[in-house]
């Protein structure tokens, strides 16, 4: 690589990558797929505005880093979203991208081997892989939006993205949200800011032009059209805020911005003092706030794994747990299943007759 001191003092390496096209084109997605992947986006659209009312439900390892394990998970979660598909639209988090609050792994793109390598190229093939696996099984994706040229190879395989805690306030995030083809999330800024969330939603919905790449990966000025399905996460800050005290601040605060009071909470995170074992607690607390009338909470969100907990991923690869997170703790696949039956069970009442003509 060339030496310039004055464009490239903090820059130690370069190296060109496949394009989008190129990937898509490796691993294409089938036709049959395809649809599915339009068809689970537009259920999740329909979720939001109010024409679906079954409650939506985000659930799945915190991280992604060994796909056979994936495959494992997404097999079980495959048949709960058959199970409960009258009651819930289950979506499994496939998330490849991590933020960190400071650093750390970066998800499974970044560093696929976890051995700072590096090898971000194998890590977009094999997230491909995984991605077309899981539509072709059936089961609609989810992600956290992070990188912001990640998508051209992969948003094409996701029902459902999230803008996390930690970009929900960066311009170049709400740009990207802006042109993305799914029903969008923002979660709550991590000191519990909810204003953070509703102004993103606000930005994501409008027009935006910017740089980005294209699908040759050439360097384009984009233009987006705005995201119609936008709705704010709450996650927690400092406190939680998923009960019907901070609801209600919550739908305040929305119609006072001229949007639809449309939310998902999420059970993780600030909101169970990042105590997997809560989760399920805050579960129960959200279907009580539901079966008692709430109208504005569209679906929740659930960390969880085949093994409940977490481990160091700073253990050499072999070492690893099967089926353990190496990100944020996670509650087992038994509890899931039990969370999952429980709330589809005393939902099952109440959801049909769930909206009213003005609810939209
Ligand atoms: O959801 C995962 C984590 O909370 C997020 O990536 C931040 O992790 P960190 O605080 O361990 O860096
Ligand atoms: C990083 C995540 O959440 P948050 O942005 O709320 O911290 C996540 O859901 O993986």
């Amino acid at each position: 690589m060339q030496t310039d001191l004055i464009n490239d003092k903090h820059i130690r390496s370069e190296q060109v990558m496949i394009t989008p096209a190129e990937l898509r084109a490796k691993l294409p997605l089938s036709k049959q797929a395809e649809q599915f992947v339009l068809h689970s986006r537009k259920t999740i659209a329909d979720i939001c505005h109010k024409r679906d009312s079954r409650f939506l439900v985000i659930c799945g390892p915190c991280s992604i880093h060994d796909l056979d394990a994936a495959k494992d998970y997404a097999r079980r979660l495959k048949a709960l979203h058959e199970r409960y598909r009258d009651e819930l639209f289950i979506v499994m988090r496939v998330y490849f991208e991590k933020p960190r609050t400071t650093v750390g792994w970066k998800g499974f793109i970044n560093d696929p081997h976890m051995d700072n390598s590096f090898d971000i190229e194998t890590g977009l093939h094999r997230a491909r892989e995984l991605l077309t696996w899981i539509a072709e099984l059936g089961l609609p994706a989810a992600t956290e939006a992070l990188d912001p040229i990640s998508p051209q190879y992969l948003s094409e395989l996701f029902s459902w993205s999230a803008i996390g805690a930690r970009t929900t306030e960066s311009q170049t995030h709400r740009e990207l949200a802006s042109g993305l083809s799914m029903p969008v999330g923002f979660k709550n800024g991590t000191d519990g800011s909810l204003q953070t969330a509703i102004n993103a939603m606000r930005s994501a919905a409008a027009s935006h032009r910017f740089m980005g790449i294209n699908q040759q990966g050439q360097v384009s000025l984009l233009q987006t059209q705005g995201n119609p399905d936008g709705h704010v996460i709450l996650r927690g800050g400092k406190q939680p805020n998923y009960d019907s005290v901070n609801v209600s601040l919550a739908e305040d605060a929305m119609r006072e911005a001229g949007l639809r009071p449309c939310m998902i909470v999420d059970c993780s995170h600030g909101n169970s003092n990042k105590d997997h074992r809560l989760q399920p607690r805050v579960a129960k607390n959200v279907v009580n706030q539901i079966i008692d009338g709430n109208r504005s909470i569209i679906g929740l969100m659930l960390e969880s794994n085949i093994h409940e907990g977490n481990q160091s991923c700073d253990l050499p690869i072999e070492e690893l747990a099967y089926g353990v997170s190496v990100t944020d703790a996670c509650i087992d696949w038994q509890s899931t299943e039990q969370v999952l039956e429980e709330m589809a069970s005393s939902l099952k009442t109440v959801l049909p007759i769930r909206w009213e003509s003005g609810d939209e």
